[in-house]
């Protein structure tokens, strides 16, 4: 199959490092608090897919960790920005509450809306900023409540496309949808409910389909600039697929942050200045 070269587009990330890593509460299925966690290993993994980004030409900012909060190395789930605007999270989880504080102090130069409903960020929310006009993908059913899209809408004055979530494996939309580009998406049809499916496949009829292996490697928990997807070394198949759709697939190994339910994508927030 031959494609257009894909270009990316130079980004800014938000990252946390685990040095307060840990498995000591287990809030999704993927979290067993009897395997210990090689929290060294953790921190050299999560370094290897910082410089990877950078090495592509990226900017990454990072958050301090902050001891007692052992989650909050998956950035992705603190607050959700579209054009210098920012819509904070709410956790859903009293564990990972006040992760939520962390990164309102970051965004103090930004145009920041707290939220009153439940919402984890980007671990819920997508941006395409080149699908009609700029639009916004989000995931309910585990985490983030439904009255939190309508919320987001209002504070970021984009559209939000509901989307309900019906696998406990895949409590965050992060886990079964990712955006390759700013028009196209890859995402796991068996993660969400059958009327959120004929809706991604009515507004992607192009998307890359993964199978249920693929989101069980979190190879769906990706981070695309648009040319290079970096997803973890285990989802080797979804490699396959994206390479085969024209992209560059740039392989991180992140075996520790599986153990708290997360990969690349949960590590990394995007921060879209206006
Ligand atoms: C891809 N995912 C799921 C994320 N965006 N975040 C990971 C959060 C993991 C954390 N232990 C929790 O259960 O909240």
């Amino acid at each position: 199959m031959s494609h257009m070269e894909r270009m990316p587009r130079v980004r800014t990330y938000l990252m946390c490092p685990p040095e307060h890593f840990t498995v000591e509460y287990a809030i999704n299925p993927w979290m067993d608090t009897t395997v210990p966690v090689d929290a060294a290993l953790a921190v050299k993994q999560w370094d290897l897919l910082r410089t990877t980004l950078v090495d592509l030409g990226h900017t990454v900012h990072v958050l301090d960790p902050v001891a007692g909060l052992p989650d909050m190395v998956y950035a992705a789930n603190g607050a959700f920005s579209v054009d210098g605007r920012v819509y904070g999270a709410r956790f859903r989880y009293p564990q990972r509450a006040a992760e939520a504080a962390a990164h309102r102090d970051f965004y103090a130069a930004w145009n920041f809306v707290a939220p009153e409903h439940v919402n984890e960020g980007e671990g819920d929310f997508a941006y395409l900023p080149g699908a009609y006009g700029g639009v916004i993908l989000a995931g309910h059913g585990f985490r983030t409540e439904p009255a939190a899209h309508a919320e987001a809408q209002e504070a970021l004055g984009r559209p939000v496309v509901s989307l309900r979530l019906v696998d406990p494996a895949f409590y965050h939309l992060d886990t079964a949808l990712a955006a390759l580009d700013d028009h196209n998406i890859t995402y796991y049809p068996g993660a969400f409910s059958q009327s959120a499916q004929r809706v991604l496949a009515q507004l992607f009829p192009d998307a890359v389909l993964a199978d249920r292996a693929d989101a069980e490697a979190f190879g769906l928990n990706l981070v695309s600039d648009g040319r290079n997807v970096i997803l973890n070394t285990e989802a080797t198949a979804m490699a396959h697929k994206v390479r085969a759709a024209g992209y560059e697939p740039v392989h991180v190994e992140l075996t520790e942050l599986k153990r708290g339910g997360g990969s690349v994508k949960c590590a990394v927030a995007e921060l879209r200045h206006a």
